[in-house]
């Protein structure tokens, strides 16, 4: 919508004023007459059916009549005063009643004159009445545009107290249809009309107001739909080739000495297709002169760090140092213990950093890195130091996407002369377009694949009173020499608590397991790192039979003898948590277990959830529950950007629109990538028109 009309201020629309412009700017950010179009509805009432007086049930909500007053009184009982009038069709009548504004609206209604009356009724002393009728003459609810399904806008019965009713808002923008509807241009081109058999814009902005059927309000929705999703698509793939033009890279060319020893002689299993398709997209990435920032998503246990491992070995071969970089020191331990062994047979200089690094080791670190002998560097946030400086970082690795912000991968850019390229693994999968609206700088590689021979995890649900059944169960199978973890919340509010109930759990299952037949480590955030590491490792081990926890083991451990997972008020977790949880336990060829305890008190969305997680074991369905539930909002932690924030899509609920859109989105660019041809001269607009920002177009080629 490039028309100049359609950006005037909207306190110059009839109807709104000063002080309603004033709310409606506050309060729901409409602007221009333009903003106001865009408001859009969140339902309608049907106002197609008219009742009889004498057809009226008791029970009946909201009802429409066409009748007339016949005459008015006004009732005088001191305090309270009303306006009452006679309202009658050919079948019966009823009493429509005012308490508010009766002087004007005596002065306004006119006797035996047809009006249509809608609203609540009430049964009162053996007679219908109806208390502040929405009220309209015939003649003027036959020329108005919501005389078929009235449109309700959201916010409104908040705002009515203060002068912005649904009924003004709506008369408002029936107005601004009826002045400017020729005024309202097109915005997709020709061809997406005809291929995508699409309403026209003008024509679906005014019956998304104000619809005549649902099937016309269908159509608007989609096409509105449609437009919405594919200028946010348009956006992102155009600042993903920005970015690339823009951010030059490393060029990473040679395969090497490295990457081609440590693949033909020492990988220790061949590699899933998948984890195959995913090392030749980011060697490929790596090589092109551009950054390269990409998201690798894999399920638990798909085999993430073998992909990571490699790419750092890509890294080595051109020269370059690398680094990974995990949300917490067990992992990070974890990562750097594992990629030992793996570089072991090649001589090759890595090292692990963390808080609590000692002095005397990170003197070796910064040398190692300054002169660039130490090749792989493995910590925690303690990499973003200042000390920390590489001779030249080549490529840093980002464990769960999560707990790391934009502003912080932004900062490792800064300790070169380029920015490194940037590779994050998320093990919270999402759909892929959802993930490419969500984390619409990066490039998305996904593991979709798990390694053979994996059994699937069988999960169950038992409530608190099951305990001991499931304690016997835990017994069977430490027998057969399996270990065990048994795990308990940590929210970060009741901290307190949540470490009370860890140990008085340690003390109840200290009871049930005694020693010396069962050894017990345990884990919690208070605990001192080397304490921590030192539990940790007895697992590990083995030494230890059973690890009692919190949800510090989340991530990335991997203890393949394992094999069941205990979750105690599992209703207190995110799926997505139990579903990394559980994880951690189906890593070695054994049949394994998920048990999830919950009390007997359960919310709707607490069944879904452990429902959902015992019927399957697929990460990426157990997200798209997770979605429909929660909604996209708490997934993206810092992520958040304005394109959640949709006026009528929805990114969860609106998937294939949203495929489609992206579809047609990449289409044009690979057609037109700078829109040059007449037929998309409106997307150019358009585009330009919601970026605001003509400088970049110099990046498009
Ligand atoms: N292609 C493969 N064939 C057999 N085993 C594999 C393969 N790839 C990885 N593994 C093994 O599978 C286990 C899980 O791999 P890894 O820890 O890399 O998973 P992940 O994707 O990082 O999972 P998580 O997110 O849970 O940490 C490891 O023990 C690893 O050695």
């Amino acid at each position: 919508m490039n028309s100049t009309y359609l950006l005037t201020p909207i306190d110059y629309l009839k109807g709104i004023g000063p002080n309603r412009a004033k709310l409606l700017k506050e309060e729901l950010s409409i602007y221009t007459y333009s903003d106001l179009l865009h408001f859009f509805p969140n339902r309608y009432i049907d106002r197609t059916k008219y009742y009889k007086i004498n057809e009226l049930q008791r029970n009946d909500a909201e009802v429409q009549i066409v009748g007339k007053i016949t005459h008015f009184k006004t009732i005088d009982q001191g305090k309270t005063k009303r306006l009452v009038a006679s309202f009658t069709d050919n079948t019966g009548s009823l009493e429509l009643v005012w308490f508010k504004g009766i002087k004007w609206i005596r002065e306004s209604l006119k006797l035996n004159t047809a009006y249509v009356i809608f609203g609540k009724i009430n049964w009162f002393n053996g007679q219908f009445s109806m208390p502040h009728p929405d009220l309209k003459s015939l003649e003027e609810q036959k020329k108005s545009l919501s005389g078929l399904m009235q449109p309700i806008y959201p916010s409104t019965e908040k705002l009515s107290k203060r002068g912005v009713s649904n009924k003004i808002i709506s008369k408002a923008i029936e107005n601004l249809i009826k002045l400017s509807y020729k005024q309202f241009s097109e915005t997709l081109p020709d061809y997406f009309l005809k291929e995508l058999n699409l309403m026209p814009k003008a024509k679906a902005l005014l019956y998304i107001h104000f619809p005549k059927n649902a099937e016309l309000l269908a159509k608007a929705k989609y096409r509105l739909k449609f437009e919405e999703l594919f200028y946010v698509q348009l956006q992102l793939i155009l600042k993903n080739k920005i970015r690339k033009q823009k951010i030059k890279g490393y060029n990473f060319t040679k395969v090497g000495r490295f990457f081609k020893e440590f693949y033909g002689q020492h990988l220790p299993f061949t590699l899933t297709h998948a984890q195959k398709r995913v090392v030749r997209e980011i060697r490929n990435d790596m090589g092109t002169g551009a950054q390269m920032n990409r998201l690798l998503q894999g399920d638990v246990g798909s085999g993430k760090t073998m992909v990571a491992f490699l790419s750092c070995l890509l890294a080595l071969d051109n020269d370059f140092q690398a680094c990974i970089m995990a949300p917490t020191e067990i992992l990070a331990t974890q990562h750097h213990q594992g990629l030992l062994e793996l570089c072991a047979p090649m001589n090759i200089e890595l090292d692990l950093l963390t808080g609590s690094t000692k002095l005397r080791d990170r003197k070796r670190i910064h040398e190692g890195l300054e002169s660039g002998e130490l090749k792989i560097l493995i910590g925690t946030h303690a990499l973003l130091e200042d000390k920390v400086v590489f001779k030249n970082l080549g490529l840093a690795i980002i464990d769960e996407q999560h707990r790391f912000g934009v502003a912080q991968r932004a900062k490792l850019w800064t300790k070169n002369q380029l920015p490194p390229h940037i590779l994050v693994m998320t093990a919270t999968p999402i759909p892929r377009t959802l993930a490419m609206s969500l984390y619409g700088d990066l490039d998305i590689s996904v593991i979709d694949e798990l390694p053979p021979g994996r059994k699937p995890i069988t999960t169950v649900h038992h409530y608190d009173s099951n305990r001991l059944k499931v304690f016997h169960f835990l017994r069977k199978e430490i027998k057969k020499g399996r270990q065990v973890y048994i795990v308990y919340p940590l929210i970060q509010e009741s901290e307190h608590m949540d470490y009370k109930d860890l140990m008085d759990g340690y003390e109840s299952i200290a009871r049930d397991f005694p020693m010396p037949e069962y050894q017990i480590s345990v884990v919690h955030g208070q605990m001192k790192p080397a304490d921590k590491e030192f539990e940790m490792n007895r697992f590990v081990k083995g030494e230890t039979q059973i690890m009692v926890a919190t949800t510090v083991i989340e991530v990335g451990v991997n203890v393949p003898n394992a094999s069941v997972m205990v979750i105690e008020s599992a209703e207190r977790f995110g799926l997505s948590q139990l579903h990394q949880l559980r994880g951690r336990v189906g890593r070695g060829a054994e049949q394994s277990f998920c048990i999830l305890i919950t009390g007997q008190k359960l919310s709707n969305d607490s069944k879904t959830r452990l429902e959902a997680m015992t019927q399957t074991n697929d990460g990426f369905k157990l997200s798209e529950v997770d979605l429909k539930l929660r909604g996209p909002g708490d997934l993206m932690g810092t992520q958040q950007s304005g394109i959640l924030q949709m006026k009528i899509a929805d990114i969860v609920q609106d998937q294939d629109i949203l495929q489609q859109a992206r579809q047609w989105a990449k289409k044009i660019i690979e057609k037109d990538a700078r829109l040059e041809l007449t037929e998309h001269t409106r997307v150019k607009n358009t585009y330009l028109n919601i970026t605001k920002n003509k400088k970049n177009w110099k990046y498009i080629s």
